[in-house]
Order: structure tokens, then C-alpha cells, then sequence
């Protein structure tokens, strides 16, 4: 039945029995999320109060709501109407953009690693959208179809030239608007728990970001099913986008899943693998999931920041005290091909990277 709804609502999804019963049950609570302001951050009078809120969440949780952002709300108000009009499209046009063998990007699912795993209830939609060059406008949707003469080529650095299709235009201008944010809080974080940021932000200045648009349809079984499989995300700081105003998602803290419950302006802010075993664990990654809504449809735009490729993913000296090295060593690219193995036998590829002390 619930196949036959996420069917005519144009969706892809494929959990097709319940795998974890005890899914929402074992939720306990809301949790409230830490509220940080980028504007208190910024300003003198309110920097260092603002700052050890900041330090405690990244410690604590490896998560917080940022109000006050900087996004224009007419950007991230065009995107989210945008995003959610493509979507709303029947299936048949939204696989116009579907992903290809061993490749990310596009419309389809995320984390297939075999064809014997049950799959997330929901769709997603995978794009580079930094550096430019890289974007690979085959993916990217020339929503609505009056616009689809116009697939690419389309120049991949200017949308004003040749006028871009509206969501392109939104994706575009979201990038763009987002850009700074991520150093900027990374800057503040690592200054929070008074370490030298230089290092840290080399790593990821003028690195690859990927976005990730989540749609999760409604299901009446919602307990019976999962809109994302647990997970920690990779990268180092991940903005989430909630687009419509349902929520969904859940953190774990020790052993316990939690519901996030955001503010409708906030943008939520997670840390990833990435920032954990360069910060020396000083910053946590958050384990999280997406949970479905029994009658709404939600939808969600994560942000990735990628670290340089050749990393050797390796706690930084400044976050190391008394010799305290906490994780081993790794090729960041042999990291990412952990989540293969890691997701087959069950266990978080961060986990294994953890010494004993
Ligand atoms: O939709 C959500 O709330 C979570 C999305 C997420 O964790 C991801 O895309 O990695
Ligand atoms: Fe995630």
C-alpha cells in the first residue's frame, strides 16, 4: 500500500518491509539542539559567551541549530520552492536525471551497497556544486520542462549569460550564498577550544562541496521504516537544510536516539568524521537518521564539505595533548571506501579508526 502511494507521489523509494520495528520506539525524546547565532559570534560584547556555547555542542553533541546565518531568506526561499516543485514530478521525470553506474550524482538512492539490503524510504538527488568546473550539468534539473530545449550546454560558471533554469538558479545561488559559512563556524569552533585554526581550515579551503536533496515521502507505517539508514556523514561540517517544515531527523547519544526538533530559520549544522579525527576527537560526529512522517512528505538538503583529496586523515598535532594520539591513520580516499565494508558488517568505519587509550 505504502508502495502505491510513494508510487503515485513520483517516488523511487524502496524499503519495502519493515527491517527495524523497534525503530521509533527506541526514540526517547526531543533533544534541544543548541541554538548558536552567528550574529552573537561575530560581535565583540558576545563572542566568548556565544563561543563556550559553541565549544560545548561540538563536544557534546556534534550538532547545533545557527540562527542568523547570513542566507538571504529570499535564497533559501526560492531554492526551497524549487527544490520541493521538483520533486512533486511524476517519476518519469525525475529519472530523466538518474544516476549512473558507479557514479554519485543524480536522482536516485543513497548508500546502495548490495542488492539483498532493504532500502531507505526516500529519494535523493546528488550534485557537485563546487568548484564549478566540476559540476556536471547532465544532473542538473532543467525544472520545469518549458526549460528542457535549454539541457545543458549551458555555461557551468555564469547562470546570468544564459539564463538558467529556475531550480539551477536556486542550487546555484544557495552554493554561492553558503560558500563562506562553513570556515567561517569552523573558524569559531576550533578558536572555541583554543587551538590555532590555520591548519584545520587548509584543509578544507576551496574544497569540493556536494548537496544532497532528501525527499521523504510519507508512510503510514512510519515506525515500520527509515528515511536514512543510521549514519555519521564523512566530510567535516555539514549544514542541513529542513526544507518543508517537517522534522525527522534523530541523533544518537549514548545508545539513545533523539529527535531534533530545529527552528523553521535555522540552518542545522553537523559535524562529520572528518573534523572528529582531526580535531583529535575534540569535536564529535554525530550519528544520525531521518525518520518518516506518517502523513506529510519531507524534504532536506545536506550541504558536504569535502577535505583536500590526498588528505592522510591523522589528528592534527595542535588537538594532540600529553601524546595522546586517539586514532590511527588513513588515506581520507581509502576512509571513504570503508563505508562499503562498513556498512555490510554492521559497524561505524570511524569506530575502527578509534585507539585504545
Ligand atoms: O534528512 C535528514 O534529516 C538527514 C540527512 C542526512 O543526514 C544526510 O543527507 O546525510
Ligand atoms: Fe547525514
Amino acid at each position: 500500500m505504502e508502495e502505491e502511494e510513494a508510487e503515485e507521489r513520483g517516488s523511487n523509494c524502496g524499503r519495502t518491509e519493515a527491517s527495524s520495528g523497534e525503530v521509533i520506539s527506541n526514540c526517547h525524546d526531543n533533544v534541544a539542539a543548541p541554538i548558536i547565532d552567528l550574529n552573537k559570534l561575530l560581535a565583540a560584547q558576545s563572542s566568548e559567551e556565544e563561543c563556550v556555547k559553541l565549544r560545548s555542542a561540538c563536544q557534546n553533541l556534534g550538532l547545533f541549530q545557527l540562527i542568523n546565518h547570513g542566507v538571504p531568506d529570499e535564497v533559501i526561499g526560492n531554492f526551497k520552492r524549487d527544490i520541493a516543485e521538483f520533486f512533486s514530478q511524476p517519476l518519469d521525470a525525475k529519472k530523466e536525471y538518474s544516476q549512473l553506474p558507479n557514479n554519485l550524482e543524480g536522482y536516485g538512492q543513497v548508500f546502495v551497497v548490495s542488492e539483498d539490503q532493504k532500502l531507505d524510504w526516500g529519494d535523493m538527488m546528488y550534485l557537485t556544486v563546487h568548484p564549478s568546473d566540476l559540476r556536471d550539468l547532465r544532473f542538473w534539473p532543467t525544472y520545469p520542462a518549458s526549460f528542457s530545449d535549454g539541457k545543458p550546454p549551458f555555461t557551468v560558471n555564469s547562470p546570468t549569460s544564459t539564463p538558467w533554469p529556475p531550480l539551477m538558479q536556486s542550487i546555484d545561488a544557495y552554493s554561492s550564498e553558503t560558500k563562506g559559512l562553513a570556515r567561517c563556524i569552523l573558524e569559531f569552533m576550533v578558536k572555541a577550544i583554543g587551538a590555532e585554526p590555520e591548519l584545520l581550515l587548509g584543509i578544507f579551503e576551496e574544497q569540493a562541496r556536494g548537496m544532497r536533496m532528501n525527499y521523504y515521502p510519507p508512510c503510514k507505517q512510519a515506525d515500520k521504516v527509515l528515511g536514512l539508514s543510521p549514519h555519521t556523514d564523512a566530510t567535516g561540517l555539514m549544514p542541513l537544510l529542513q526544507v518543508n517544515d517537517v522534522q525527522g531527523l534523530q541523533i544518537k547519544k549514548d545508545g539513545k536516539w533523539f529527535s531534533v526538533n530545529a527552528l523553521n530559520d535555522a540552518l542545522i549544522v553537523n559535524i562529520g568524521d572528518t573534523l572528529e579525527v582531526l580535531s583529535n576527537g575534540k569535536f564529535r560526529s554525530v550519528e544520525h537518521r531521518a525518520v518518516i512522517h506518517p502523513n506529510k512528505e519531507r524534504i532536506s538538503v545536506a550541504l558536504f564539505h569535502y577535505p583536500r583529496e590526498n588528505l592522510v586523515l591523522s589528528p592534527l598535532p595542535e588537538f594532540v595533548e600529553d601524546g595522546k594520539v586517539r586514532y590511527r591513520s588513513m588515506r581520507y580516499q581509502d576512509f571513504l571506501k570503508q563505508l562499503f565494508t562498513a556498512k555490510l558488517d554492521g559497524k561505524n568505519r570511524l569506530e575502527k579508526l578509534k585507539l585504545e587509550q
